[in-house]
């Protein structure tokens, strides 16, 4: 049985997965953390060979050098990660040998829909993204949005730019934030868990990709594939899609 500590437990994810873990006869809960507790000391006592951690963006960093530096490995779906982060963590956890996962989304759908979107944008290359979150979420745009930026990015150079710049009547960006010439929109209301469009469009026409996720247990699959497959790695392995 894989040991598996659960940081952010009381959140609305760590709960998720605590429930999911109990749920699986290949994992053993081995312990439970949250803001406040002693993430270290918690991983020697329980002897945890892998910490899930969702906690938020701010203690991203903070987070995974405890866990790879307190002798485990990590599944982490907190988002908030920069390029410098990502490359600080790869560098610390081959130094350390340990293995730490980064996802921004764990849903199956949603890694489709990202592929799916860097492919479309070749053809494609006006493209707009509008992702639909909870209202508790603690940051904007989503780790998803970002994600799918960045992959549409490294797929087409430069996506294309508006015909034209709309006059602003408003000191914020009514026509959402930009990632090259990328404009995302962040919708943040009670009835959604997380839901992104990818629009492109063209001459006549337009392409919607739409994940829809309407709980939690959605992300679970995803984690726990994590769990079991990340053992005996060393280094960044970031995106669901790089294990399935
Ligand atoms: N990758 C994916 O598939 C998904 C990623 N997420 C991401 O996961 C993160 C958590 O989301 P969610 O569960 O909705 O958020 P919640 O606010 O519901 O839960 C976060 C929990 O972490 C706790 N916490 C805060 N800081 C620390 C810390 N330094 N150490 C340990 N625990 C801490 C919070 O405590 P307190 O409330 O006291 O601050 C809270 O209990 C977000 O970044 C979100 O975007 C969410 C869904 C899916
Ligand atoms: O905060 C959330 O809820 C979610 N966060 C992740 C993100 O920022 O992309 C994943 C999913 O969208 C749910």
């Amino acid at each position: 049985m894989l040991k598996i500590l659960v940081n952010g437990a009381k959140g609305k994810m760590g709960q998720t997965v605590v429930a999911a873990v109990q749920a699986d006869a290949e994992l053993e809960l081995a312990g439970q953390t949250d803001a406040g507790d002693d993430l270290a000391a918690a991983i020697k006592k329980s002897g945890a060979q892998i910490v899930v951690d969702f906690t938020q963006p701010s203690a991203r960093l903070a987070n995974v050098r405890t866990i790879i530096s307190s002798g485990a490995d990590a599944v982490v779906g907190t988002t908030g990660f920069t390029e410098e982060d990502l490359k600080i963590i790869d560098a610390e956890s081959k130094k350390l040998k340990r293995a730490v996962l980064i996802a921004p989304n764990f849903a199956i759908g949603a890694v489709l829909m990202m592929q799916f979107a860097a492919q479309a944008a070749k053809y494609l290359p006006s493209v707009e993204i509008v992702e639909y979150h909870h209202d508790h979420k603690a940051d904007a745009p989503s780790g998803t949005a970002l994600k799918t930026a960045q992959l549409i990015n490294e797929a087409v150079g430069q996506t294309a730019p508006p015909a034209v710049e709309s006059k602003e009547f408003l000191p914020e960006r009514s026509q959402g934030a930009r990632l090259g010439n990328i404009r995302i929109h962040a919708v943040r209301l009670p009835g959604f868990v997380a839901t992104q469009e990818v629009m492109l469009g063209a001459l006549g026409q337009r392409l919607v990709l739409r994940h829809e996720t309407i709980n939690r247990e959605s992300f679970m699959p995803g984690v726990l594939l994590a769990c079991k497959k990340i053992g005996g790695k060393a280094g960044l392995i970031y995106g669901l899609e790089k294990i399935l």
